[in-house]
């Protein structure tokens, strides 16, 4: 069942008398349940293509079908419901936090918002969500800012995952961490994939990262998407110059891993 179709896309930035097609014709569907891994270079238009579904920025033109409704012209109180079903992960998100805000308060937000227990429920719920992600729930009254990096990607997996979504984009989510932190990090993402169905826009310029998580890989080159297919087809036969690049920066072992099976 398609969830997500983005069709034509586009976003443009003036920025010191330059003008840059961010986004420049972007399609690409996305399936319940399924991750969609999303490489390219720096400043192909990644980030842009998250900001612009997460609703952060908006389109220039193009539209976008999540879960069958026409999502960039939902608006006010209608977005901030549907905002539940798309959650986001971006890289190190609750750094920017007030450093007073505490763990239990950065988890109770999308309770709170779109009403997913009443707020009686708000701690048990928040300790189950901690220990989903691994964490004791003593962690629920500590500052955000005294945690680690790698702690603080699992408290924002709990705050994305409190609202029940079926899409989570994820922007460069692992990259700040180091290589074990991360393979845990993946693991889990993939683990609460299966057990809740959650679809994953996995967004990294690091294909090895992709391959261990991705059905399919799509690569975007200056705007557009140059490319798209089965994660081992893509990563085992490049048929673009980006993705020939991108797959030429990996080393051959981390290739060799078996695809995830086709949702
Ligand atoms: N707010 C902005 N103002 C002006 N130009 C922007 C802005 N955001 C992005 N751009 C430009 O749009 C293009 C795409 O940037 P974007 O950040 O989406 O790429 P990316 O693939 O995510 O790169 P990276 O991997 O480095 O984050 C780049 O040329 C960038 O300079």
């Amino acid at each position: 069942m398609t969830l997500l179709d983005i069709r034509d896309l586009s976003k443009r930035y003036a920025s010191g008398g330059r003008d840059v097609a961010a986004l420049d014709g972007v399609s690409l569907t996305l399936a319940a349940g399924e991750t969609l891994g999303l490489a390219g270079a720096s400043g192909s238009g990644k980030s842009t293509l998250a900001r612009v579904l997460t609703r952060l920025v908006p389109a220039d033109g193009g539209t976008v079908h999540f879960g069958g409704e026409d999502w960039l012209a939902l608006s006010g109180g209608e977005l901030r419901r549907r905002r539940a079903k798309m959650q986001m992960v971006f890289q190190d998100v609750l750094g920017a936090f007030n450093p007073r805000a505490t763990v239990a308060s950065v988890i109770e937000d999308p309770l709170r918002i779109h009403n997913i227990v009443p707020k009686a429920g708000w701690a048990r719920e928040v300790a189950a969500l901690l220990d989903r992600v691994g964490l004791p729930a003593s962690y629920a009254t500590r500052s955000i800012r005294d945690v680690s990096g790698g702690q603080r990607q699992r408290i924002a997996i709990a705050r994305a995952i409190a609202s029940r979504p079926s899409l989570i984009v994820l922007d460069e989510a692992v990259s700040a961490l180091d290589v074990s932190l991360r393979e845990k990090i993946l693991e889990l993402l993939v683990t609460l994939q299966v057990e809740r169905g959650i679809a994953y826009l996995f967004i990294s310029h690091d294909l090895a990262v992709l391959a261990a998580v991705s059905h399919r890989i799509a690569i975007m080159d200056a705007g557009r998407i140059v490319e798209t297919g089965p994660a081992a087809g893509v990563i085992g036969a490049p048929q673009s110059p980006a993705a020939r690049a991108l797959v030429r920066a990996v080393p051959r072992l981390i290739l060799q891993k078996e695809d995830r099976n086709a949702v």
